[in-house]
């Protein structure tokens, strides 16, 4: 099973989407940015290299909100979403060829990762 840590980062009541290159796996689809663990790797330390990596984008980590395991058809994963405060990013985008600043409730609406849904739709509740 693949570790894979993702964030949802606010700003002023939003929260950051943002969607895959077209020629990576899920290409096209909206997440929540992060990636794969790596060995031995702390879940919020891998979380802020995968953001300032694919971002350049500076988070302070604030709390556990929800782990999904979700199985797609070659591989299953176990995505961990953590709550951030954005602090600040140049926006160079390395895996994703755009992004937005959403209201939680319009975040359904976009084409999702089948993994972040049962996330979404928590946040939809809880917020
Ligand atoms: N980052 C991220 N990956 C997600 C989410 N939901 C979801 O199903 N995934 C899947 O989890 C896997 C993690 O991939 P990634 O490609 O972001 O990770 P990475 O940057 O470490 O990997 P790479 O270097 O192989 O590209 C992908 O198959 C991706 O499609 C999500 O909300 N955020």
């Amino acid at each position: 099973m693949i570790k894979v840590v993702c964030g949802i980062i606010y700003k002023n009541g939003k929260v950051f989407l943002c969607r895959r290159n077209p020629h990576k796996q899920l290409g096209g689809y909206w997440e929540f940015p992060g990636g794969k663990l790596e060995l031995n790797e702390n879940p919020e330390t891998a979380l802020k290299r995968e953001l300032y990596e694919e971002i350049s984008m500076f988070i302070k980590v604030l709390n556990h909100f929800a782990t999904v395991i979700h199985k797609y058809d070659n591989f299953t994963i176990e995505l961990t979403a953590y709550e951030c405060k954005f602090i600040e990013a140049d926006f160079n985008l390395t895996d994703h060829d755009k992004y937005e600043w959403i209201d939680i409730n319009q975040i359904i609406n976009k084409k999702l990762a089948p993994a972040d849904i049962p996330i979404v739709k928590k946040l939809m509740r809880t917020n």
